[in-house]
């Protein structure tokens, strides 16, 4: 069943990857576009911090970060999607996957990446946003971090979750904070080092305690 097929060859391609960040944003921005500029530096950043750069493999903003990442001499991985404009996969993704499933296609994002990174973008952006979000939210994927990069491109939307949808209790007003928004490479990258960081804390925390009540009850 070509369903089953894909999880299964995601996962099989995709086991031994490094820590990766996904990067989406939107099909249809010109290489020379500020979104695209901003997606080859931050490709370029995460791939010297470690990580390993995850896009829908197609034009546009996807492009620009994976030509950063490759660019950087990190790993470069593209995620396509079988569209009937089909493109193919980008010139800039050493490691690509077709899928024809966006569902089978959406769990690789999230299964092989420590973080979201997010860049301005159309529906396809914003079902990838708020699906991360909606998965942090309730608590599906833990310390997951979001990061918004445009400032000036969210603020619109930003305005009216608070302004409204936190305002008519849709959202909790906490939920406001599973975002970081910026326009500076560093300061993303370094978000998403630093909840790394303390997830890794937690986990080693818990596992001491484990320890140390199995020790106790010896
Ligand atoms: C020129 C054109 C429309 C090509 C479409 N080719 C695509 N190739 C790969 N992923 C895509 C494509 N279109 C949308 N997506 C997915 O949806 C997001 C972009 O959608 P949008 O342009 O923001 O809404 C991307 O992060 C990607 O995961």
């Amino acid at each position: 069943m070509r369903i089953l097929s894909e999880f299964v060859e995601g996962f099989d391609t995709l086991a031994d990857l490094p820590p990766a960040v996904s990067v989406f944003g939107s099909a249809r921005s010109k290489p020379d576009s500020p979104e695209c500029e901003l997606a080859r530096r931050l490709g370029g950043a995460l791939a010297s911090a470690g990580y390993a750069v995850i896009t829908g493999g197609g034009p546009g903003v996807m492009e620009a970060a994976n030509r950063g990442a490759n660019e950087a001499g990190g790993l470069s991985v593209g995620l396509g999607i079988e569209l009937p404009f089909e493109q193919g996969i980008n010139e800039w993704v050493d490691m690509g996957i077709d899928f024809r499933y966006f569902f089978a296609r959406k769990t690789m994002f999230v299964k092989y990446a420590q973080a979201f990174v997010v860049l301005p973008g159309g529906f396809g952006t914003m079902d990838e946003l708020f699906e991360a979000l909606t998965l942090v939210q309730t608590g599906k994927v833990t310390r997951f971090p979001v990061v918004l990069m445009g400032t000036a491109y969210w603020s619109g939307l930003l305005d009216w979750l608070r302004g409204t949808m936190a305002a008519e209790s849709k959202i909790g007003p906490a939920d406001l904070d599973l975002m970081c928004v910026t326009d500076d490479v560093d300061e993303a990258v370094q978000y998403i080092i630093d909840a790394d960081a303390a997830l890794a804390a937690e986990q080693e925390a818990l596992k001491e305690a484990a320890a140390a009540q199995a020790e106790a009850r010896s």
